[in-house]
């Protein structure tokens, strides 16, 4: 056989083998109905008539919704299902499915959060507006807020964290010897001052207000906590609906409404203060470029109220509970602690006796920081903040979800907290241990950067995000490469952690918190030592009182002491952000 004839056969043959894969690949993914197990056959809880599995998922009085479902996977297996009310949905927590969830095309959004609002707000709310990639809207959304949270705006944002910690850190010094601090609390209000002013440009004084109450913060907090009972227990919401008079009905009502009212005023602060400059990137910024993908005009006042509280909630409790969450983790570890202050002390920014006031910290210096980076990721991955995972909804009568046919209309869970205790891929996945992250993969390959990028549109979620790079590097759509990591099965830091979502909607703003969480951390542990208070019954009692209210927290509170450490000289406090009357 001549050269050109060889050359001929072999590119036939891979051509062949292309034909092949690309066949095999249409046929799976259009796999017959009749080749997928009945949904009957997905493994499921035994059930109490009528209610199916509520008993379960309502016993106790913590909302320990996400510990529920984790004993069921720990018996069912990684595709499971359980029933409310009659109604069936679905669990997954199996890597090779999830992209079939939350990847793209994956399932809609929409139709679970219309469920969610049908069983939690009182109007047309606000609370939940970003629907899902099907959606025109969303994708206009998504593209235009990409660049509020590129590389340029989260350093610009640097200043601002840091003043928010190191007011805080001033006012707890400021506390008599072994004052217990509710550190959840504490944490919110450095966030809210952070996304207040350096986002949309609104005074906050919610860390100077510290000791005393914050009326969103309470807002926020009661309208959360009573969402989520109500998706555990959708009968609280029924018979409110039928009972609206009942006092716990009108309370409910009423913080909804008062909610919605703020949000209604902060929208007004804004119009009337802050006009948008056409290079103006911040959330504020682009949010008023966001087009209406029908009329090709900005958006109106009624749609962007509830852009505009999607963002403030994306943004507040997801970042704060992760801080104080670590700091509960650091504290209950000594021996953690203990390494994070050499690491910190190596960068000048750790309080001794020599070093009385630690620099302000750069941005580069959270790239130098890969045990607190560590130390982040395993509090992220042992109690994420979205424990119960990303929700969606079929919309096909037929889905294949593990091979088994899912019926149109089901709710289906891609669940975070489960996939991220698996033991099928971590070691001892209920013990805190940072060392994980650092070994093999040397800590440089991902870490806490944004360089600047000079203006450049990209997109602040998983691309280029700090923590994903363990799943997601180079230039391949971030969806797909997500999803060969995800077949990647063995090694649990590429398969199994996502804490911030993955696929086309994961967290737009995961680069910001991974940058705001570690400066705050840095800072405090820098100026104190991270005690629990007794009450909370060492670090066994804090994660015995974990709950869900929309995001993880300590049920009664994460009760912590913060003792300056020896020689430090507590700075005065320097918030150069907008402060708001007290
Ligand atoms: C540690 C902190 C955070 C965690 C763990 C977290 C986690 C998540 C998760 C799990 C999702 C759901 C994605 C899905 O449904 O597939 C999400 C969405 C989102 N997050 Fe975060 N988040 C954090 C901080 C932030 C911050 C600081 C912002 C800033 C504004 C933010 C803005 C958003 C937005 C806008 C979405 C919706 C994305 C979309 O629909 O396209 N998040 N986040």
């Amino acid at each position: 056989m001549d050269v050109s004839a060889e050359k001929m056969v072999w590119a036939l043959l891979v051509l062949a083998v292309g034909a092949a894969c690309w066949t095999a690949s249409r046929w799976r993914r259009t796999k017959a109905p009749g080749s997928l197990k009945p949904f009957s056959a997905m493994p499921a809880p035994p059930q109490t008539f009528p209610f199916g599995n509520l008993p379960d998922l309502t016993k106790g009085k913590r909302l320990q919704f996400h510990l529920v479902l984790h004993n069921w996977a720990l018996q069912l297996g990684p595709v499971f299902r359980y029933n409310v009310l009659g109604s069936w949905k679905v669990v997954v927590l199996d890597p090779a499915v999830l992209p079939a969830i939350i990847g793209r095309p994956g399932l809609p959004k929409s139709k679970m959060y219309k469920k969610f609002r049908e069983l939690c707000a009182w109007s047309d709310d606000f609370l939940f507006t970003r629907l899902d990639v099907h959606d025109a809207h969303w994708k206009s959304s998504r593209k235009t807020l990409a660049r509020a949270f590129s590389a340029d705006e989260i350093r610009k944002k640097f200043g601002a964290t840091t003043d928010a910690a190191l007011e805080l850190a001033t006012k707890l010094s400021a506390l008599p010897p072994g004052t217990a601090v509710e550190a959840q609390d504490a944490m919110h209000r450095v966030t809210m001052d952070v996304t207040l002013t350096a986002g949309f440009g609104i005074p906050s004084n919610a860390v100077a207000l510290f000791g005393r109450p914050v009326p969103v913060l309470e807002a926020l907090h009661y309208v959360y906590k009573q969402s989520s009972l109500r998706v555990t227990n959708p009968l609280v919401c029924l018979y409110e609906r039928w009972l609206p008079f009942l006092p716990a009905a009108r309370e409910n009502r009423r913080r909804h409404f008062h909610l919605y009212k703020m949000y209604e005023d902060m929208y007004d602060q804004l119009e009337a203060k802050w006009p948008v400059a056409e290079d103006d990137n911040s959330m504020w910024g682009c949010l008023k470029r966001i087009e209406d993908p029908v009329t090709g005009k900005p958006l109106s006042r009624a749609q962007l109220v509830p852009e505009m509280a999607g963002i403030f909630l994306g943004a507040l409790d997801t970042t704060g509970q992760t801080c104080a969450i670590t700091l509960g983790l650091i504290a209950g570890h000594p021996e953690v602690q203990r390494r994070l202050a050499e690491e910190l002390g190596t960068r000048g920014l750790l309080a001794t006796p020599a070093n009385p006031v630690p620099r302000r910290p750069e941005p580069e210096d959270l790239a130098a920081l890969p045990y607190l980076e560590a130390v982040l990721r395993e509090s992220l991955r042992l109690l994420p903040v979205s424990a119960v995972g990303m929700q969606r909804a079929t919309a096909a009568p037929v889905t294949d979800l593990g091979g088994y046919a899912v019926p149109a209309n089901t709710d289906v869970l891609a669940f975070v907290y489960g996939l991220q205790h698996s033991s099928k891929y971590w070691d001892a996945p209920e013990a805190f241990r940072p060392e994980r992250w650092l070994t093999p993969a040397p800590a440089s390959k991902a870490r806490f950067n944004f360089p600047a990028t000079n203006g450049k549109a990209e997109d602040g979620g998983a691309a280029r995000s700090n923590l994903s790079n363990a799943s997601r590097s180079g230039a391949e759509p971030r969806a797909t490469k997500w999803m060969s990591a995800a077949a990647d099965a063995q090694d649990g830091r590429k398969a199994a952690f996502l804490p911030f979502s993955g696929g086309p909607m994961d967290c737009l703003g995961q680069r910001l918190a991974m940058m705001e969480a570690p400066l705050i951390l840095a800072i405090l542990l820098g100026r104190f030592e991270a005690e629990l208070d007794e009450s909370m019954g060492g670090v066994e009692g804090m994660l015995a009182r974990q709950c869900n209210t929309f995001t993880i927290a300590i049920d009664q509170g994460l009760h912590m002491k913060f003792k300056p450490r020896a020689g430090w000289l507590p700075e005065p406090a320097a918030h150069q952000g907008l402060r708001s009357k007290e």
